[in-house]
């Protein structure tokens, strides 16, 4: 069965009521709007029929007055109840977005551009704002208060409203000029836009290496070549639409070159009173502003639903499809069998895992090593459940990590990868988010039992330093430091430890990893290491190479049986030598 389009009126549906109360409010407003036009002709035919006593013009004039008050309160009203609906609908929208973060693979989040995420979470949806608050009802109102209005007019003389209206054919064929190519230029145009984001945040973020470069801005070609077409693209969106723009603006203010001749001839053929020719002059004029406005109509229309289409995209992005509930694991084995992985946005789609088989069993330490680039990571990122496998099945205690509820996953795994990330707050909060509801005590106990209470302490203002955006204030080894006491304080029954230490010098890594020994006793230890001597204790050790488990065993059976083993630990053991005797 086709699924329905995800469209921004699905959206609406939920707040149609204050919707519908602003158009009501804003019809009401633009009616009143056209008040005064008529007491205007009023008021010139009583001055044309003679009409000296003063009295007789405070009536039209009072209405006149209240009309324009009426205005005022009715459009005040309805931009109140358009702007109440709007911000509820921007506010769904926002947080389906962040509630679909949560179910789509966490993979789609890194392989999407932060630049393109944030665009659309804060930039899109904004841009919804202007259609929904103001077009909705303004537009709605100045399209059909004119019709109204046409009726009335063809009613009084139909001759007089063909000539008002004989130069609408060429405004049409303005407006469609104007369309033409239009939803291409819109959506090229956004794009541009995204690229603008991701250039300047991954500027942003590269800036260390700029500078380190010296590469200016102007050297930094993917951010000033994105600046450039963003620019480019609006200028020559412009360009090509401004020139029908203006000659319907032009063609819609000409309406007086044929009123007043063909007006002047009707009326001297008395086939008019003056009162139905000054009615057409006069709401000639009145009727402009709210047909330019109903103009842009399409224009708005178009771009609201490139604005949806970016949001749709992400609402409607493939999910991880995990139950609600799953029962409580009952081991914490982890078995990945014939296992085989494809990253979707690699180019060449080649398979990245082939058919991995390995079971990593509690109370004992798996470490994965290898080549790099060889999977390692993958493996380790498909067992916290980034992604799905395209092949075979990864189970924990015998239950296939499809049949895991998301919330028993991420109780039953702390992931720890070589950058985890650190909020901007506090050493505590980062350390607590391992944890909810644990106490400061709780928090100390963890830092303690991993050996960096001591470190923490020694901060500026110890657990209660800042970290700074992304943990910037804290060096790469203090980082991972806190986030191994962070992973500790969770005490899941599964840990992986994905380059975990790799920042830490030598001496603070022996002591982290006394203490992961002691603190993970029981649990599935999962570690990849490029440091061979931080592993060779391990329980297994699978050798990985080229996306497949090439050996594995303990490190005395792989050195014996496996080529490429020992010539890595050889190698490893030299560079260690080296580094000794320096
Ligand atoms: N998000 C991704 N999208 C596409 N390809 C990826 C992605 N992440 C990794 N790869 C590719 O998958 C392969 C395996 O990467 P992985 O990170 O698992 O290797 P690794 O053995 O952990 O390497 P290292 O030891 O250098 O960390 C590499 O060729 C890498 O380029």
């Amino acid at each position: 069965m086709k699924q329905k389009k995800l469209s921004i009126y699905t959206f609406i549906g939920s707040r149609k009521q204050g919707f519908i109360l602003s158009v009501i409010l804003s019809l009401l407003g633009v009616a009143a709007e056209m008040v005064p036009y008529f007491v205007g002709v009023r008021v010139i035919c009583m001055m044309y029929e003679g009409q000296n006593d003063l009295h007789a013009y405070v009536l039209p004039l009072g209405i006149a007055v209240a009309a324009y008050i009426a205005r005022a309160l009715l459009t005040t009203l309805s931009t109140w109840a358009s702007h109440k609906a709007t911000f509820d609908v921007l506010y769904e929208i926002r947080c389906a977005l962040i509630e679909k973060m949560k179910r789509v693979p966490l993979g789609y989040i890194q392989e999407t551009p932060t630049g393109t995420l944030k665009n659309t979470i804060v930039d899109n949806v904004d841009g919804l704002e202007q259609y929904l608050a103001h077009y909705i009802p303004e537009l709605t109102a100045n399209l059909l208060v004119p019709l109204v209005l046409l009726v009335y007019l063809f009613i009084v003389s139909w001759q007089m409203t063909l000539i008002m209206f004989l130069t609408l054919p060429a405004v049409v064929l303005c407006c469609v000029g104007m369309m033409r190519g239009f939803d291409e230029k819109c959506r090229k145009f956004y794009a541009a836009k995204d690229a603008v984001n991701d250039a300047v945040i991954e500027y942003v973020n590269g800036i260390e290496v700029i500078k380190a470069f010296n590469r200016s801005a102007d050297s930094y070609a993917k951010y000033s070549n994105a600046v450039y077409n963003n620019a480019k693209f609006g200028y020559e969106w412009q360009k090509g639409a401004q020139g029908f723009l203006s000659g319907a603006i032009c063609i819609l203010h000409s309406t007086m070159l044929t009123i007043l001749p063909m007006g002047y001839y009707f009326w001297h053929k008395d086939s008019i009173s003056v009162e139905v020719l000054l009615t057409f002059i006069i709401l000639a004029i009145g009727l402009m502003t709210p047909m330019i406005k109903a103009m842009f109509m399409f224009e708005t229309t178009t771009k609201m639903e490139a604005e949806f289409d970016k949001i749709a995209a992400v609402l409607e992005a493939p999910e991880l499809v995990r139950p609600e509930t799953s029962a409580p694991l009952t081991s914490h084995e982890v078995v990945l069998k014939n296992v085989s992985f494809r990253y979707q946005n690699a180019e060449d789609s080649a398979m990245i895992l082939k058919g991995i088989n390995l079971t990593m069993k509690p109370n004992k330490v798996t470490a994965l090593v290898g080549p790099s680039g060889s999977g390692k990571s993958t493996i380790a990122k498909l067992i916290a459940g980034f992604w799905d496998v395209n092949a075979g099945e990864i189970s924990i205690g015998g239950v296939p990590l499809r049949q895991l509820s998301q919330e028993n996953l991420n109780q039953s795994i702390a992931y720890v990868s070589q950058d985890s990330f650190l909020f901007n707050d506090t050493v505590m909060e980062n350390i607590r988010i391992g944890r909810k509801g644990a106490t400061d005590e709780d928090v100390k106990n963890a830092a303690k039992a991993c050996g960096c209470h001591a470190f923490i302490e020694q901060l500026e203002h110890g657990y209660q330093t800042m970290v700074g955006d992304k943990g910037g204030h804290l060096s790469g080894g203090e980082r991972q430091r806190i986030t191994i006491v962070r992973a500790m304080l969770k005490n899941a029954p599964i840990v992986i430890l994905d380059e975990a230490t790799s920042f830490t010098d030598p001496e603070n890594e022996a002591v982290l990893q006394r203490s992961i020994s002691r603190l993970v006793a029981g649990k599935t230890l999962i570690i990849i290491a490029h440091r061979l001597s931080t592993i060779a204790d391990a329980d297994q050790i699978a050798l990985i190479h080229d996306g497949q488990v090439e050996a594995c065993g303990t490190h005395a059976r792989l050195y014996q049986e496996s080529a490429l083993y020992r010539h890595m630990w050889d190698s490893h053991v030299g560079v260690r030598s080296e580094e000794m005797e320096e």
